[in-house]
C-alpha cells in the first residue's frame, strides 16, 4: 500500500519502520513543518492515510483526506467534542474513518474484559470503582483516550455509573486520576475497592510497538472499505 504519515512523531515514527517492514510505501510525510503546505491534490495515489498528531489538528487533517477520497486511520486522543462534524462529514464524502482510542491488541482485550467486570459488579454494589492512568509527561490531554474508553464500558455495563471525573467523585461518576510521569508509554488501571478487599485489573504498554502494529494492520483492513470502522470490526470482538 501506499500510506501518507500525518503526524511524523513519537508514533508516526514507530508505525513507519514497521509499515516498511511489512512491504508498505511511505509515499507522503506530512507534520508541523509542511501541513499548512499539503492540499487534496498531494494526496492523489494514496491508498490509506495514518494519522497521528495532536487533538487541534486531527479534524482538519480528516477533512483534507475525505476531500481526496483518502481512508484515514487515526489513533490521535482529545478531539472527540468534534466526532459529530467528523461523522457527518464521513456520510457526505462516503468516506473511510478507522478510529481507536488505542490501537494494542492488549489494551482492546482489556476493554472486553473490563465490560464483563463491569457487569459481574452489579450484583456486588459494596464495591466501588475508579481508574488511575500514567502517560509521559508530552501527553498533552488528560484523561487518556483509552481512559476514556474504559469509562463508557462502564456505562454500558454497570448500571450505577453513568459518567467520568477528574475530581472528586460522586455515587455515580467514575473517578480517574491521570498521572504524568517520565517517560510511560501508558498504563490503565481499573480498580474495585470495597471496605474488606480490592480487585485490580491493570495493562500497561512495554513499548509503542503494540499501539503502532494495530494501526498499521488497522490501515491493512481499512484501505478498500467504506464507513466507520473499528477495532471490534478488525479484531470480531
Ligand atoms: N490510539 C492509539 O493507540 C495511540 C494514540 N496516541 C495519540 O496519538 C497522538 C500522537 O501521539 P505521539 O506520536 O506520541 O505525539 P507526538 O507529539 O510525538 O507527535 C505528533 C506529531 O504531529 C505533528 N503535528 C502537529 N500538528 C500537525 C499537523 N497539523 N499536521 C501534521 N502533523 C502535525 C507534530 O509536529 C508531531 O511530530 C496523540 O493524540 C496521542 O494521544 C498515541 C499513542 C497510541
Ligand atoms: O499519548 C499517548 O502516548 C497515548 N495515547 C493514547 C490515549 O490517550 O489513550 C493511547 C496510549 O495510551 C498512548
Amino acid at each position: 500500500m501506499k500510506i501518507a504519515l500525518i503526524g511524523y512523531g513519537k508514533m508516526g515514527k514507530t508505525i513507519e519502520k514497521i509499515a516498511l517492514d511489512r512491504g508498505h510505501d511511505i509515499s507522503l510525510i506530512v507534520d508541523v513543518k509542511n501541513a499548512n503546505t499539503i492540499t487534496a491534490a498531494d494526496l492523489k495515489g494514496i491508498d490509506v492515510a495514518i494519522e497521528f498528531t495532536n487533538p487541534d489538528s486531527a479534524v482538519n487533517n480528516y477533512m483534507l483526506c475525505f476531500e481526496a477520497g483518502v481512508p484515514v486511520v487515526s489513533g490521535t486522543t482529545g478531539w472527540l467534542e468534534q466526532e459529530q462534524q467528523v461523522y457527518n462529514t464521513i456520510n457526505q464524502k462516503d468516506g473511510t474513518f478507522f478510529y481507536a482510542s488505542n490501537f494494542s491488541l492488549g489494551v482492546n482485550l482489556f476493554f472486553e474484559l473490563n465490560k464483563q467486570l463491569g457487569k459481574m459488579m452489579n450484583s456486588f454494589p459494596d464495591y466501588d470503582v475508579d481508574m488511575v492512568e500514567v502517560h509521559h509527561t508530552q501527553k498533552l490531554d488528560a484523561p487518556s483516550g483509552t481512559a476514556i474508553t474504559l469509562a463508557e464500558g462502564l456505562f454500558d455495563t454497570l448500571d450505577r455509573k453513568s459518567s467520568w471525573t477528574l475530581d472528586k467523585a460522586n455515587d455515580a461518576q467514575v473517578h480517574i486520576e491521570a498521572e504524568r510521569r517520565g517517560e510511560v508509554p501508558g498504563i490503565h488501571t481499573v480498580k474495585y475497592e470495597s471496605e474488606v478487599d480490592e480487585i485490580v485489573i491493570t495493562h500497561s504498554a512495554k513499548s509503542r510497538q503494540g499501539f503502532a502494529f494495530g494501526a498499521v494492520i488497522a490501515a491493512e483492513f481499512a484501505y478498500d472499505k467504506k464507513g466507520v470502522l473499528s477495532m471490534k470490526d478488525l479484531l470480531n470482538l
